[in-house]
């Protein structure tokens, strides 16, 4: 089986296809709470009538080794073997988590990316990123490992919740920042009024595995795909730990991506015209996050962790224009406080 990517109604087809080959010795789903009762019928009629679902708690608290294991357990239970193949319905959390569980498990069954949120549909289930959160820290266990087939049925947005989309549309709207200014020129007239996301994901999409497949392993150029994140994660990460604070990771890359960009403007690569864009096009789409300034340096020390860094060397991407990326710029945890100062007074 070949990575290959089925994006529309030729998705599930493809999908039954796949699961029915003879090499496929069981047919696993993955799935959360909410994409089992959701998205898991729209799927079930293209599976072999023998397949076995596991469930897992919705939610970015569970991206985690524990539940790694209960789903390790149940394939060993049920002696799942080398040549069963693993279906990841859901969101983000769902296939970086499933992809690592088939990445380690037995040292590599096959999987399958089936993403039923935007941002996994636009983001999540390309390029190879799986893991788990650990200590708080976002996907600080992981390993590269692609995935059989990604397959994109959009349908399955149908019944997302309007703060989950407007969440997946930010790693859309960096994926314009970084490399599409013309798309962000043109979606900075209509806001977020999207009626049929299927261009949207295909070019998303795109965009993604071409910066991928020149870096698979984010040697270099892949770390452009981490804009808004070196902020953004040290956000989610401070309030994924305290309950009833938690973000989407959407929002927190909406809000790293304000940061950066000022950084990007402080820093001299970015032009005060084009920062003002960013920001006023980010706020009519994002409430603000919340957060008082007394927390901004135990946020901002946060990012010490961040997989882009040598040694004690911060290393972000930032914006030399609307639509060109800079990797490896370094910047101190005192610049990222004093980012997230700007961010709070706007
Ligand atoms: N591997 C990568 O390259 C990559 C890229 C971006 C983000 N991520 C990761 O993705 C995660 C976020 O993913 P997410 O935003 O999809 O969150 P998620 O997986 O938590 O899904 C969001 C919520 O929507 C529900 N849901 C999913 N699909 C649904 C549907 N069709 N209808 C109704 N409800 C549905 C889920 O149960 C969940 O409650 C983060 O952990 C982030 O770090 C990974
Ligand atoms: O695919 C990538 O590369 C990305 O950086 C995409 C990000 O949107 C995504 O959130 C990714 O999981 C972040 O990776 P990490 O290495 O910073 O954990
Ligand atoms: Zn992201």
């Amino acid at each position: 089986m070949n990575n290959s990517l089925y994006i529309g109604p030729e998705a599930l087809p493809a999908l039954a296809e796949m699961a029915r080959r003879p090499a496929v010795s069981q047919v696993w789903v993955l799935a959360d709470s909410n994409t089992a009762r959701q998205c898991y019928p729209m799927l079930k009629p293209h599976l072999p009538a023998e397949h076995t679902l596991i469930e897992i708690a919705a939610g970015e608290e569970y991206k985690t080794l524990a539940t790694c294991e209960t789903v390790w357990n149940q394939l060993t239970e049920q002696r799942a073997d080398r040549y069963a193949l693993l279906l990841n319905l859901g969101g983000g959390v769902v296939t970086d988590l499933g992809g690592f569980c088939a990445a380690l498990y037995k040292r590599g069954i096959r999987f399958v990316q089936v993403p039923t949120t935007l941002l996994a549909q636009v983001d999540a289930s390309v390029g190879g990123k799986t893991g788990v959160d650990f200590l708080g820290f976002k996907n600080h266990l992981g390993v590269f490992q692609e995935p059989a087939a990604v397959c994109i049925e959009p349908r399955f947005l149908e019944t997302l919740d309007p703060r989950q989309l407007k969440s997946g549309y930010a790693e859309v709207v960096k994926h314009w920042l970084i490399a599409d200014a013309t798309a962000f020129a043109e979606q900075r007239q209509q806001g977020m009024f999207v009626e049929d996301w299927t261009p949207i994901i295909r070019e998303s999409v795109a965009l993604k595995q071409r910066i991928v497949e020149q870096d698979p392993l984010e040697s270099g150029l892949r770390k452009v795909l981490n804009f808004g994140h070196t902020v953004g994660h040290a956000l989610e990460s401070y309030l994924l730990l305290q309950p009833g604070r938690e973000i989407l990771h959407g929002e927190a890359v909406a809000a790293g991506m304000v940061c950066e960009a000022w950084l990007s403007h402080q820093k001299g690569l970015l032009s005060p015209e084009e920062l003002d864009k960013i920001e006023t096009f980010l706020f009519s789409i994002y409430d603000k996050v919340q957060f008082v300034t007394l927390e901004t340096d135990a946020i901002a020390d946060l990012a010490r962790q961040d997989k882009k860094n040598a040694g004690s060397i911060i290393n972000c991407t930032l914006l030399e224009a609307i639509g060109r990326a800079v990797y490896d710029q370094p910047v101190t945890v005192a610049e990222i406080a004093e980012s997230l100062r700007y961010y709070h007074r706007l």
